[in-house]
């Protein structure tokens, strides 16, 4: 469970980015943050995972405060979740598999990363997370010669194996055709019912958001503005965002 409290940030010319935002997310639950350009998604999801500092508010990750952790702590917790930009974040030299099972053992030491064994069981194992996104067909293949979408999901995949509760990702859907863009929003739909991960995802597609996710915040100014179960948005709902 996520809870943030009166979450702000400045940058150093004194430009509010992030104005008091506040909120609780449950486990499962998909969220997707949208806004006009420059309201502030980018920069809220990269507070959120640790990727950029904010100047004040509370975070609390399961129970534990997380807003005043060191570097190293703040690297340590990145590992345990996912995170998804426009650029999957995937090798394209190696095939889905190894992709996948690299994402394994990225946060053992060293030492075991060195000796590990890709016995049978591993490859099994990891062949069920390349088919809870639909890509056992394509565990062979070089990742170079995968669509945008299906990297995209090699990336789902890679972030599920570790065991990633939380994914967070930031217009996963530029770039994709539009049925690619479908399955990436089902598969994230299906990672929020069937293994209870939380994801928050910025998008530009308000019907993407309105068909998949199962809450909507809007964000305006730095400040959530909207935060409503996933439905058609009104007209007066859209103008308040937008
Ligand atoms: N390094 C920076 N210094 C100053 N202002 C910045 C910096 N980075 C972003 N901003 C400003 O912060 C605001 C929020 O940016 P952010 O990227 O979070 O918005 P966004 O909603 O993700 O936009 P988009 O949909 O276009 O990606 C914008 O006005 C942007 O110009």
């Amino acid at each position: 469970m996520l809870t943030v409290r009166n979450l702000s940030k400045k940058w150093k010319d004194g430009t509010e980015i992030l104005n008091k935002v506040s909120f609780q997310v449950d486990d499962g639950e998909f969220i997707a943050v949208i806004g006009a350009s420059g309201s502030g998604k980018t920069t809220l999801l990269n507070c959120l995972s640790l990727r950029e500092k904010w100047d004040q508010g509370q975070y609390i990750y399961n129970s534990r405060d997380i807003s005043g952790l060191n570097p190293f702590q703040a690297y340590s917790l990145r590992q345990e979740w996912g995170f998804l930009t426009e650029n999957p974040d995937v090798n394209p030299s190696k095939n889905a598999l190894k992709n996948v099972l690299d994402s394994r053992y990225q946060h053992m030491s060293l030492v075991r990363r060195v000796f590990r064994k890709e016995s049978q069981d591993e490859h099994v194992y990891a062949m069920d997370f390349l088919e809870k996104v639909g890509l056992l067909d394509k565990a062979r293949e070089p990742v170079s010669k995968l669509s945008g979408g299906e990297k995209q999901r090699v990336g789902i995949a890679k972030a599920l194996i570790k065991g990633a509760k939380v994914i967070f990702a930031d217009e996963p859907l530029k770039g994709l055709q539009p049925e690619a863009q479908n399955r990436v929003m089902e598969d994230l739909r299906n990672v929020c019912k069937r293994d209870q991960v939380t994801v928050i995802c910025a998008i530009s597609s308000l019907e993407h958001a309105e068909r998949y996710a199962s809450r909507i915040w809007g964000i305006s100014g730095g400040k959530i503005v909207l935060d409503i179960a996933a439905r058609k948005l009104t007209q007066r709902e859209k103008d308040i965002v937008f």
